[in-house]
Order: structure tokens, then C-alpha cells, then sequence
């Protein structure tokens, strides 16, 4: 049944009768090719049935023009049934070629037919019957499908993976990529003395803080703070309560080496800024990780604050809770005050005053410093930060009658647009900033701009382990050393090398106090430990004493590792290997400070050399020397180290038998 019907428009002035002859003829002539057609097929597959059975010809001979009407019929019956035989091999040789690309099965090459093959050939043979047309377009339907067959193949060499495919697939080596930001950074020199920029050259100090600068002997800028303080200074160029352009200001993340001068890059664009401010409110919050880098970085803020106006107060558990409370706010007629402009804290005695102390407001904070950054996202298990959140965006109040009121970031609206609200800006700073953007992902940071003494590499070959800047001034070594010429051999450094002042780590307190007891017990030099077996008062004593050269040594745990800001020291000794490159830097960064030339030795057990000196040529060291202590110079102080060591079992039994009575 036809489904469409297509008139032709002959045109109007052919009359009737000869558009209908015309058509006969047309007719007719179509009819003829048909007829003539039709028999060129017949032929040609009674030919192609003779050449594939050969031996039907020689029996029956060429069939003749004069074919009868029979004849012909059962020739055409056979060609048919020739047709049909021939397609269906065409068909089975079609499914064995795909067959061979699909499974490369040798099987379906050689001609071994498998059943299910066959009635697929008949079943195809059964469709394009009466068509040699068809045929063909099923032929160009394999190839396509085989092509197909190809492209997936292809595409399992190009790594893609088929679904349901079973071949080995070679895994594809991950590469890291990471966010623009973190892969460009804004490069800070390492070299501190060849790249010194005077004060006066970097616009927007005011005079105070330059005179302030100069008194404390600060002719220069190094290259940290010549990058860093103009980018914060220009994120409060449009005073504090918009960015540049009217926009939120970016974040700002700071890695560079130890002793690098970081803390002044925070310190004078931050008292800078709140320089001009009317009411005292808390506008800047300084978090770090332990009290003594709390009172060391408060210490900074207060001498540049001074003559500012701008308040300082640190809360880091060093007074009580109650005379931290007072110093922190105070009512002035039924009304509460803020007294402090720049708050330092630890993150634990911050979260109680946030939570405990309803006149502590963070309301109007505008800088939230991250010292030791790294070390702070590693503590973020205490939710310090969520708490600071909540207390920035909390509201008090009709929140609609407040002209400064203040909601948490979201999409940009007309109305969030509205109503001025006084942004918070986080600057982060670290000597081993992580760029495990997870870890950065847990600070909430908003369009961070990272400066970095490291050009990140997005290469993932080469960037497994995270790689740090080393002081340019430190030079570094390592002593192959026993267990038990480990004391010996910090002995012969001060008291034969004249080694003073050292700071030497150990991996616990235990460690510290008998090494500590054991030098002072053998004489000959000024000893002091500094772990958490002291009080506050007592380590702060204890800093100051050492900063003062009145002790040689002061054995440390790790507390005195990161941050401290020590001057003169010009040795370090890791009596026990780190066991973290962190770690490492950290304290080998308390010598070498300020681009001033520094020494560090590792005392290294021969089982921990290969492990350690891997993973600190890793880490980007430029390099670390062999220094061998011979044991001809340790001689002459075994007797009396024999001697000593029994006086320390003593000591520490008796401490021991202290403690537990
Ligand atoms: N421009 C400067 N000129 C001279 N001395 C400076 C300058 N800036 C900083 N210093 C001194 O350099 C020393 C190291 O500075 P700072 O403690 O800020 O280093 P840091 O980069 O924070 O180190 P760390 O990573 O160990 O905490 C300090 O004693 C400081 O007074």
C-alpha cells in the first residue's frame, strides 16, 4: 500500500492527450528497463551459482536464449534459492570477520562455524531475500558496525575503558592539578640580602610606623613583607569597609622560610589599617598554636601599636580568665566597651572567651591571622574556626535596625548588596604551608592570592611530596652516630668545638630532662631544658635566659620548634631525628634566621640515614653534608661519662619514686 501519493505539476499548457500519451510511453519505457534489469539479475546470480558449484554447468550446459516459460521459472526458483545461499555466506563471513575483531577469535579465521553463527547467517540471509540491493546495505551496515568495533578498540588503546570489558587495562598514572592560584603564586625571593627594599619605598606606611621601623633598627624590608604588605595595604585602600573595586577583599596566603620576617608582614599593614579607626572595636584576631609564639607575636603587635592609639591584648591562658575578661571590655555606663583593637590568642583560651564571655564580640572583625597556618588546619579537629565564624556573623539584635549588620557570604543579590557589611579578610602564614587544597578547602578561603618563595609544579611525576624553601644562610649536615656516643658526641660539639649557644631537640620530654640532667652532672657548660615538665612562667624564664646567652644549651622538645624567634642562635642540633619533614624545618629554621649564617646537625642512627636523607633531599633541601665525629676525639671523656650516667639512673629513679608517693 502506497503511503504517499506525489502529484507531478506538468505545466498548464500541455493539453490532456498528450500529457497522457506521454505518460504511456514514459510507462512503458520504465516497464522495459524493469523487465531488462530483472533478467541482468537473474543472470548474473545463475552465473555466480554456476562459478561457486562449478560442476553444475558442465552438467546441464548454457542455458539458452529460447528458455522456456518453465525453464525460466525454475531458473529463477534456483536463483533465488543461489541468492539466497550466497547471501546467507555472505552474512556468516560478515559475523565471522566481526567476530574476529570483537573476540579476535582465531576460530571464526579458519572457518570453524559455530552454530549459533549460522542461524544468525540464515536469519540475515531470510531478510534481504529477493535483494542484492539489501545485501550490499547490510554489507556497508558490517563494515560501519565494524568500524565501530575498530573506533572502540582505538579507544581501548587511548586509555577509555569499554564497559563489561575484561582485557588487563594498564592503569593511567593520576596527575595532581592543582587550582590556578595554588600552581601560580606570586614568587617571594629566598635570597634575603640581595633583594632588601627600603622602607621608604613601599607606599602607603605612615610616618609613625616608618619612624617605629627605623628605631628598631629596620632600614629595609625583606622580600616577604616588601610583596606582602602592599597587597594587604591595598585591600584597605578603599578604607576597611570594601575591597578594591567596591569588591569583598581577597584572601591572602603567605608561604615563605623560616626567619623570613613574616610576622612584620602582618604586623604593620594590620596596625596600618586600624590606625584610622574612631571606635575601639576587635578588628583584628591573631590565632597561633602555642603561648609562648602567642606572647612572642604580641610582643611585635604591642612595640608597633604604640603611639598609634591602637589597643593589643593577647589571651592566651598566661593571666587568669577573669583579669583576661577585664582586659578585653569594660561597661562604661551600662554600656559594653571594647579596649582591645588587635586580640592575640591561642585557639583553645579564644573559643572559651567566645563562648564563656558575652562582652567579647567579634562582630566587627575585619583580619583573621593564621599564624603557623599548617599547624592550625591540623588542629581544626578543635572547630576553632567554625566557633570564630559563628561569632563574626553572629547577630545581636533587631539584625534589620542594624546599619552594620551582617550576614555570611552567599550569592549576590540586590538586597545582600544593601547594607554596608565590614568583610573578613583571613591572612595565612606558614615556612611549610600545605598545598593539599582539602586541607585548605577546611579554611573557607575567598579568592586566595598566595605568595610563595616555591613555584609550585603541577607536574605530577615530580611533585609526590610536597617541596619547601630552606633558609639561603643554613647549612646543613648530618653525624653518623651510636646510641651511645649520641651524648658524647653533643658534649664534644660544646665543650671541645666551643659550639654556644645551641638549641637541641629530642623526640620527648623524657629524652630532654635525662640528656639535660646528664650534661649538667658531667659540668663544663650552662644547661637548660625546655619542654612541658615546666610552667609557663618557667619556659618564658627559661627563653629569655637563653635569648640572653646566659645558657649554652637549651634542650628542647618540639615545643621550641616552630616559630620562636630567638637571636644569636647559631646552632641546632636534632640530638633525635625528626620523623617529619615538617617537623625538620622547623626546627632547623630556629638558626640561619633573619639571613644571618646558621648551622644544623642531625645525629643519625645508621638504620635511620637512608630514610632521612631521602625524605629531606625530597622536601627541596639543597643539600645536606656528612660531618664524622672520629672517635679519637670523644676519648677522655668516657670515664667520666660512665660515671655520670649512673649519677642520672639514680636522679631519675628518685624523681620517679617522687612522683608517685
Ligand atoms: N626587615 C627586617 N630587617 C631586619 N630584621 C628583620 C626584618 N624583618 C624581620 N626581621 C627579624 O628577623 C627575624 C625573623 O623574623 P620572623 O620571626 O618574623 O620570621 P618568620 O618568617 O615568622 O619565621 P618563622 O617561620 O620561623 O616563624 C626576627 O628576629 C625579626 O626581628
Amino acid at each position: 500500500m502506497a503511503l504517499f501519493m506525489i502529484n507531478r505539476y506538468l505545466g498548464e499548457e500541455e493539453d490532456g492527450e498528450c500529457s497522457e500519451s506521454r505518460s504511456r510511453a514514459l510507462l512503458a519505457k520504465l516497464q522495459e528497463r524493469a523487465k531488462a534489469r530483472e533478467q541482468q539479475s537473474i543472470s548474473n546470480i545463475a552465473d555466480k551459482d554456476d562459478g561457486h558449484k562449478g560442476n553444475i554447468k558442465e552438467k546441464k550446459g548454457k542455458p539458452g536464449p529460447q528458455e522456456t516459460k518453465e525453464t525460466q521459472q525454475k531458473s529463477q526458483r534456483r536463483g533465488k534459492q543461489a541468492r539466497k545461499t550466497d547471501l546467507a555466506d555472505e552474512g556468516v563471513v560478515l559475523i565471522k570477520k566481526r567476530k574476529k575483531f570483537s573476540l579476535c577469535d582465531e576460530s571464526a579465521k579458519t572457518g570453524d562455524d559455530e552454530p549459533d553463527n549460522e542461524k544468525c547467517a540464515e536469519k540475515t540471509a531470510e531478510k534481504t531475500e529477493g535483494d542484492v540491493e539489501k545485501s550490499k546495505d547490510f554489507e556497508t551496515d558490517v563494515n560501519q558496525q565494524l568500524d565501530e568495533l575498530h573506533a572502540e578498540k582505538d579507544a581501548s588503546q587511548t586509555g577509555l575503558h569499554i564497559l563489561g570489558g575484561f582485557e588487563e587495562k594498564t592503569e593511567q598514572k593520576v596527575k595532581r592539578v592543582l587550582p590556578q592560584w595554588l600552581a601560580q603564586p606570586d614568587v617571594i625571593e629566598r635570597d634575603i640580602k640581595g633583594n632588601l627594599v627600603p622602607v621608604n619605598e613601599v607606599p602607603g606606611i605612615c610616618p609613625v610606623l616608618l619612624k617605629k621601623l627605623k628605631a628598631n633598627g629596620i632600614q629595609n624590608f625583606f622580600p616577604v613583607q616588601a610583596e606582602v604588605i602592599p597587597a594587604i595595604l591595598n585591600s584597605v585602600s578603599s578604607e576597611l569597609l570594601v575591597g578594591p573595586g567596591g569588591y569583598r577583599p581577597r584572601d591572602i596566603c603567605v608561604s615563605a622560610p623560616t626567619g623570613s620576617g613574616k610576622t612584620l608582614a602582618f604586623v604593620i599593614p594590620v596596625i596600618q589599617a586600624l590606625s584610622k579607626r574612631v571606635v575601639c572595636e576587635v578588628r583584628a584576631l591573631a590565632v597561633l598554636p602555642t603561648k609562648e609564639l602567642a606572647q612572642q607575636v604580641s610582643n611585635v603587635f604591642s612595640s608597633y601599636a604604640e603611639g598609634t592609639g591602637v589597643k593589643v591584648v593577647m589571651i592566651a591562658g598566661q593571666k587568669s580568665f577573669a583579669v583576661e575578661q577585664a582586659l578585653l571590655s569594660e561597661s562604661r555606663g551600662g554600656v559594653c566597651c571594647s579596649l582591645a583593637d588587635i586580640v592575640v590568642a591561642t585557639p583553645g583560651r579564644l573559643v572559651d572567651h567566645i563562648n564563656k564571655h558575652n562582652n567579647f564580640s567579634l562582630r566587627h572583625l575585619r583580619f583573621l591571622i593564621i599564624d603557623e597556618a599548617d599547624r592550625m588546619i591540623d588542629s581544626m579537629h578543635q572547630s576553632w574556626l567554625s566557633q570564630v565564624t559563628k561569632a563574626v556573623y553572629r547577630c545581636q539584635g533587631d539584625p534589620q535596625m542594624s546599619v552594620f549588620r551582617r550576614i555570611l557570604p552567599g550569592p549576590i543579590t540586590v538586597s545582600s548588596l544593601s547594607p554596608p557589611q565590614m568583610p573578613l579578610q583571613k591572612l595565612l602564614f606558614s615556612a611549610t604551608l600545605t598545598h593539599n587544597p582539602e586541607k585548605l578547602q577546611l579554611l573557607d578561603l575567598h579568592q586566595p592570592r598566595l605568595f610563595s618563595s616555591t613555584k609550585t609544579s603541577t607536574d605530577g611525576d615530580t611533585q609526590n611530596q610536597e617541596s619547601f624553601q630552606f633558609p639561603q644562610s643554613l647549612s646543613e649536615y648530618y653525624v653518623p652516630c651510636t646510641l651511645n656516643k649520641k651524648p658524647l658526641v653533643i658534649l664534644h660539639f660544646l665543650l671541645r668545638l666551643k659550639f654556644s649557644p645551641v638549641l637541641c631537640f629530642t623526640n620527648s620530654r623524657e629524652t630532654a630532662h635525662r640528656l639535660y640532667l646528664l650534661v649538667k652532672f658531667f659540668g663544663g657548660v650552662v644547661v637548660a631544658e625546655f619542654s612541658s615538665r615546666l610552667s609557663p612562667n618557667e619556659r618564658q624564664r627559661t627563653l629569655k635566659d637563653f635569648e640572653q646567652r646566659k645558657i649554652q644549651l637549651l634542650i628542647s622538645t618540639d615545643a621550641a620548634a616552630r616559630g620562636i624567634d630567638i637571636t644569636g642562635v647559631k646552632c641546632v642540633i636534632n640530638y633525635d631525628a625528626p620523623q617529619y619533614i615538617r617537623t625538620y624545618i622547623h626546627r632547623v629554621g630556629r638558626t640561619a634566621r633573619a639571613g644571618k649564617p646558621g648551622l644544623a646537625f642531625t645525629f643519625l642512627l645508621n638504620v635511620q640515614e637512608k630514610r632521612f636523607l631521602q625524605m629531606v633531599l625530597d622536601a627541596g633541601s639543597p643539600g645536606i653534608q656528612r660531618q664524622i665525629v672520629q672517635p679519637e676525639s670523644l676519648k677522655g671523656m668516657e670515664a667520666c661519662y660512665e660515671k655520670t650516667l649512673v649519677e642520672v639512673g639514680k636522679t631519675v629513679k628518685e624523681e620517679n619514686a617522687k612522683k608517685r608517693s
